[in-house]
């Protein structure tokens, strides 16, 4: 990847305050959702109400653990075989971690930008609607997800870790984990799936079938890569390629980020009582809708 060490540099600061910071005290409320305080501020948060987004923004918005480090490295792949420009990082590139100056500096930084999101639907800028910048919206089965966050948690030497599976899957289903509810995140995104700039992506779609899903990325994104440029792409964006490289893109935290990649590690967690609860769970709030039927339930989170 490009030089990333502002990338790299966010990450320690913030593995580095984590050290200091008990779970019970690693989260601060905004606007009735926790975040962690090793990486967001509620004058960041402010700020951000005044970023000004540009038409050409590409932004990948995901609940946390749902790929959007995969995402982020493909639209990074794209743009420089179609531009031959390498993606700088000039800052991190979650939009609402780092601090409150950081929408100055971004006034500076040359199209296209790539803005990551963890933000629910109605907490984002209203400028990227306005402005109708692209959005991919990155979504992974809620139980590979919370498994990943547990694991995350758990692994990571220096951030504080739950108590036990089952005291994090009871705080995942409260919602009280950072970036809050992954079923809000999800009803509140619903509803706009289907808007004129919005392209829903499937972590388990691109795990069966990356090639396919990288030239649709492209050409939502309206970039015209080669069958080879996407072969190639597609070669450097496999799980094992890119853990390979996670040191030297995502410093210490590399290998555990890039931690096991598959569908269905949820089935070595889960209980029954758990797999019932997360049933019922997406049963009441997504089973009807249209990202419901989109997320394939039945296939990925049954049997
Ligand atoms: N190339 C590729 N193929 C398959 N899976 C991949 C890939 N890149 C990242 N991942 C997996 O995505 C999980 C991390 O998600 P995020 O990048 O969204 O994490 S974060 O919220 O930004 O911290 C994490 O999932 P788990 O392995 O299940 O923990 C990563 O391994």
């Amino acid at each position: 990847m490009a030089d990333k060490s502002k990338f790299i540099e966010f990450i320690d600061e913030a593995l580095e305050k984590s050290k200091e910071t008990a779970l019970s005290r690693l989260f601060f409320t905004y606007q009735g959702i926790p975040y962690p305080v090793t990486m967001c501020t509620s004058e960041t948060f402010q700020a951000l109400d005044t970023f000004e987004a540009r038409h050409d923004d590409i932004v990948l918005a995901s609940y946390p653990k749902c790929g959007s480090n995969w995402i982020l490295h493909i639209v990074h792949e794209l743009i420089f075989a179609v531009s031959k420009k390498k993606y700088e990082y000039p800052e991190f590139p979650v939009l609402e971690c780092g601090d409150s100056e950081k929408y100055q500096r971004m006034k500076q930084f040359p199209s296209p930008r790539i803005l990551a999101t963890h933000l629910h639907y109605d907490k984002l800028p209203g400028s990227i609607y306005k402005n109708k910048a692209k959005i991919l919206v990155i979504f992974r089965n809620p139980k590979d997800t919370a498994v990943s966050f547990f694991h995350f948690h758990k692994d990571v030497p220096d951030i504080p870790s739950y108590g036990s599976w089952d005291e994090f899957f009871r705080q995942f289903m409260k919602g009280q984990v950072s970036w809050g509810s992954y079923f809000d995140f999800a009803i509140n995104w619903s509803k706009h799936l289907d808007d004129e700039n919005v392209k829903f992506i499937l972590y388990e779609d691109l795990k069966e079938n990356l090639a396919t899903e990288i030239k649709q990325i492209a050409e939502f994104l309206g970039f015209s890569p080669t069958e080879e440029q996407i072969q190639t792409i597609s070669v450097k964006s496999t799980f094992q390629a890119m853990r390979a490289k996670s040191q030297e893109t995502h410093g210490a935290v590399g290998p555990f980020l890039f931690r096991k990649g598959e569908v269905g590690d949820w089935k070595n967690l889960f209980s029954g009582t758990q797999n019932q609860e997360m049933d019922e769970k997406f049963k009441k709030s997504l089973a009807g809708t249209s990202l419901g039927a989109k997320l394939k339930y039945e296939s990925y989170c049954q049997g």
